[in-house]
């Protein structure tokens, strides 16, 4: 049975800090940033740090470091005399100049501000987009060729699984090549700059007495290391109509800024009109251009994309993935890089069936997988961009407004409502709510897509006992997706104490890169029933399960 250890990992191995008495949150970065310090500690054949005598550099003073390797939080990992030194914007084979933050002794590492490059490594070829990178906490790499980061995110899955999934390497395939995003920059249809309220807001609030701002506070986002805000002028890495956005929301806060009584994210969300060329009056005006100020104009083939950014968050978004129309109240979850959906709808719809099953092959399988159910699926991305592969899909989300959402999306792209359909339910009821006669797991793919901490224990224990077929997992946090996986391949403890057997074994694994220039990873993981097939395709196209070699590569 996989079990719940993997997240502990990181942490068994140090006594615990007396002060530190929280745990970690599970799949998060400061648990991931352990179970590397202790490999790359484990690696320096450092023994038992914890009994080793160091004398650490005082907090604030300047050290010289060689970056060994990089973390999967995106920082370099420096081992120097029994510690890790921690240093953001680095490469491996970098060697820099750190200003030490904050130790952590018993975990063996120490937090350090990066402050300049001795000397660069071969991986640092990039001259940054950004004029922010190396202070602003938004991305991590824009000094690495892509190809770099795409190879390093590859990594990242690969320790996921080796790490967190308490599987044998032999149950986990070789993890595929990252595919990347067509755009590196100008790619974010969403972001959030914010701003702190003035140092006296609360207390004034308190006291009856209108907040004065003294001047305009930064906008922006976290400086690197820090809890302070930095103003941001510029994001390279969102779109035009989005860097548009942000200019004009920018000035209209400098001018009303007297008229907020605390801090405040601000939203700027691209969203697309689609004119047919033939319509006229827009043709000629295109190929990227700005038409007016705050529309965005792109040439695609037969259309024309009109963008605009919107800064409300009840105003409605749309937009188009491949010819699907997705509308959204702004605020909404929506993923937030439009060039890169078609490519995984694509991927998903070539692998979802397995490789014998593939897209509309399928009908001349059997069994055939007729039904579809997306869990937590939003305003229904993928029930939407896979439905014409099934009979029946349903989708569920806990939000009733994405369901309201999923529906009139379901609507504007002509599916019908007695095939696709879409409740507002907890994923962890969704099984009880399913008719099996209508959806029999022999003939049901499940995509499961939930949130960065993952799926309830109790979620997984109901998705073995229906058993469907075919399971696609996709996740913005590859840490919680490799646990559950291990779970649903390796078994899981039920309410009762006893073990639920694992039913699956992993059939392919790969990141996408929704995030360049940032240490995220997206995955999708494609899992088959045990038994279905897998000896005939192992050997076969390089993504069936290994044999019994150590693959996982993770430590
Ligand atoms: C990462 S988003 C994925 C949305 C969708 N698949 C997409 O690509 O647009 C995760 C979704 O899980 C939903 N969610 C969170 N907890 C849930 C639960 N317990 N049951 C059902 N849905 C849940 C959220 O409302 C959110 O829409």
């Amino acid at each position: 049975m996989a079990q719940k250890r993997p997240f502990n990992e990181g942490r068994r191995h140090f006594k615990k800090n007396k002060k530190q008495k929280t745990a970690a949150v599970e799949g998060s970065s400061e648990e991931v940033l352990l179970v590397d310090v202790r490999r790359l500690l484990e690696k320096a054949r450092v023994g038992d740090h914890e009994e080793t005598t160091r004398t650490l550099p005082e907090q604030w003073s300047e050290v010289e470091l060689t970056i060994n390797e990089l973390s999967s939080t995106g920082d370099g990992l420096a081992e120097k005399e029994g510690q890790v030194y921690v240093v953001p914007f680095t490469s491996p084979g970098d060697c820099v100049s750190a200003k030490v933050v904050k130790h952590f002794p018993e975990e063996g590492y120490t937090l350090t501000d990066f402050l300049s490059v001795k000397t660069p490594s071969q991986h640092r070829t990039e001259t940054p987009k950004c004029r922010y990178f190396s202070q602003c906490s938004g991305c991590q790499f824009q000094h690495m060729p892509y190809s770099y980061q795409l190879a390093h995110k590859k990594t990242i899955v690969e320790k996921a699984y080796a790490n967190f999934s308490g599987l044998p390497a032999s149950a986990v395939p070789a993890v595929g090549e990252t595919i990347g995003s067509p755009l590196q920059y100008g790619y974010r249809t969403k972001l959030t700059p914010h701003f702190d309220g003035p140092p006296m807001a609360r207390k004034d609030k308190r006291a009856g007495k209108k907040v004065i701002w003294e001047e305009v506070p930064p906008i922006g986002y976290m400086r690197k290391g820090t809890r302070k805000t930095m103003d941001i002028e510029e994001c390279p890495i969102g779109t035009e109509a989005v860097e548009r956005g942000l200019r004009r929301e920018r000035e209209r806060v400098h001018r009303e800024i007297d008229k907020y009584q605390r801090g405040a994210t601000l939203l700027l969300r691209e969203s697309t009109e689609r004119v047919r060329k033939s319509d006229g009056e827009l043709q000629g005006s295109v190929d990227g251009k700005m038409e007016a100020t705050d529309v965005v104009v792109e040439d695609r083939g037969e259309w024309v994309h009109r963008k605009t950014c919107i800064t409300d968050h009840k105003a409605t978004s749309t937009e188009y993935v491949e010819d699907f129309r997705f509308d959204n109240p702004a605020g909404a979850f929506f993923q937030n890089n439009n060039s890169i959906l078609p490519l995984v709808t694509q991927y998903i719809r070539e692998n979802i069936l397995g490789p014998a099953k593939s897209g509309n092959e399928a009908n001349g399988h059997e069994p055939a997988m007729k039904n579809l159910i997306d869990a937590y699926c939003g305003s229904g991305f993928f029930t939407i961009t896979l439905s014409q592969m099934f009979s029946n899909s349903i989708g569920i989300d806990i939000s009733p407004h994405s369901i309201e959402s999923a529906d009139q999306n379901a609507k504007l792209n002509s599916l019908p409502p007695d095939s696709t359909k879409f409740i507002a339910a907890d994923a962890n009821h969704l099984f009880s709510a399913i008719d099996t006669t209508k959806f029999p797991p022999s003939e049901t793919v499940v995509v499961i897509d939930p949130p960065r901490k993952g799926c309830d224990q109790n979620f997984i224990r109901q998705l073995l006992a229906y058993g469907p077929e075919r399971i696609c997992y996709v996740s913005c946090n590859v840490h919680t997706q490799a646990r559950d996986v291990g779970w649903l391949v390796g078994g899981v403890e039920g309410e009762d104490g006893a073990v639920l057997q694992g039913l699956y074994e992993i059939e392919s694994l790969r990141g996408f890169d929704f995030f360049p220039q940032t240490s995220h990873v997206e995955g999708v993981a494609i899992l088959r029933k045990k038994g279905d097939g897998a000896a005939e395709e192992e050997g076969g196209n390089g993504q069936g399960v290994a044999a019994d070699s150590d693959r996982t590569g993770g430590s």
